[in-house]
């Protein structure tokens, strides 16, 4: 398994489990947002992207607080060598790339074949509300708090929150909570549709987030990961064009052997069995 500095990647037990969690493991900085961050979390997730074993991932955090957003001590580092050409012209040509790279490390989760469930407790600010509307699903603790921080930095957020949130919530909240930069609530998060669920405790959360992840690793690896690519590239399409897209997409995965599982292990009363993605 590969070393990173930013977080960890652990495997469910028993072995036998197709569910392997990431976890941000900086809980002394609250999980901010370290440069080698921008690095490592997108090659974490291919990494688990490209292992078979693997076919749900969930994505949490070691202490107290989900994630700080970017980390403020190194957005220095963050930003650094930007500004080192005397024409503005290529300086900020470079500023932008350094945001693409940025935001590209957080898409890397829409990117990814399986899908992310976010479990979140504690603070959840600023590059962490960008993470969590670029996963599949969301759960917190009842203590858990957002903010879409960003503008009380003077920044226009820029990793992903101003383009996922309305999606989640609806444009009129999300337009509220980024204007005013207010923390809210874990209840109001389930209220608004940002989480799916709320647990009373981290340790009730990280069990019934396990057993839902466990469910999904169960079903079909082709009709899940066909599920997620389908409903994101929807989202960014009209209607007729989804619709086209997964009259393609099915074309060819209605030929699966999956589908001849489901209907034979009903048949002998068994639960199916997959090969691996
Ligand atoms: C190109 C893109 C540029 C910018 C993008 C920005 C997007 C953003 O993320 S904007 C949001 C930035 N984040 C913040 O403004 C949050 C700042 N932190 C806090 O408000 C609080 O720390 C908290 C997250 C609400 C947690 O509070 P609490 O539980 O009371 O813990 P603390 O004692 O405050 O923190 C523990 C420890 O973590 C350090 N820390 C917290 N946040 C950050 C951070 N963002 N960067 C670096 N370090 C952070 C804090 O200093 C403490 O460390 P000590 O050594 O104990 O002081």
């Amino acid at each position: 398994m590969e070393k990173y500095t930013s977080l960890e990647i652990l495997e469910e037990t028993p072995k036998s489990s197709s569910v392997f969690t990431l976890r941000l493991n900086r809980p002394h900085r609250s999980n901010a947002l370290s440069s080698e961050f921008f690095q490592e979390f997108p090659a974490a997730l291919s990494s688990l992207d490209h292992n078979p074993n693997c076919a749900v991932i969930i994505l949490s955090a070691k202490g107290n607080n989900f994630c700080a957003g970017i980390d403020l001590k190194a957005l220095t580092s963050l930003t650094a060598g930007i500004h080192t050409s005397s024409d503005p012209g290529r300086s900020a040509e470079k500023s932008r790339r350094q945001i693409k790279f940025m935001q590209d490390a957080i898409t890397a989760i829409e990117n990814c074949r399986k899908p992310v469930i976010a479990a979140i407790q504690g603070a959840c600010i600023g590059g962490g509300v960008d993470i969590i509307t670029a996963c599949d699903i969301r759960f917190c603790t009842e203590d858990a708090y957002f903010s879409v921080k960003e503008v009380d930095l003077a920044i226009t957020a820029d990793l992903g929150s101003l383009q996922r949130l309305p999606g989640i919530v609806g444009y009129g909240n999300a337009m509220e909570l980024a204007l005013t930069a207010r923390t809210f609530s874990g209840s109001e998060a389930k209220a608004l549709g940002l989480v799916s669920k709320t647990f009373g405790s981290k340790a009730d959360m990280d069990e019934g987030v396990r057993a839902i992840a466990e469910g999904i690793g169960a079903k079909s690896p082709l009709a899940v990961t066909g599920t997620k690519r389908v409903m994101l590239t929807s989202r960014d399409m009209r209607l007729n064009e989804g619709l086209d897209y997964v009259a393609t997409w099915n074309s060819a995965m209605l030929l699966s052997n999956d589908l001849r599982e489901v209907s034979s292990a009903r048949l002998q009363n068994r639960k199916p069995s997959f090969s691996k993605l």
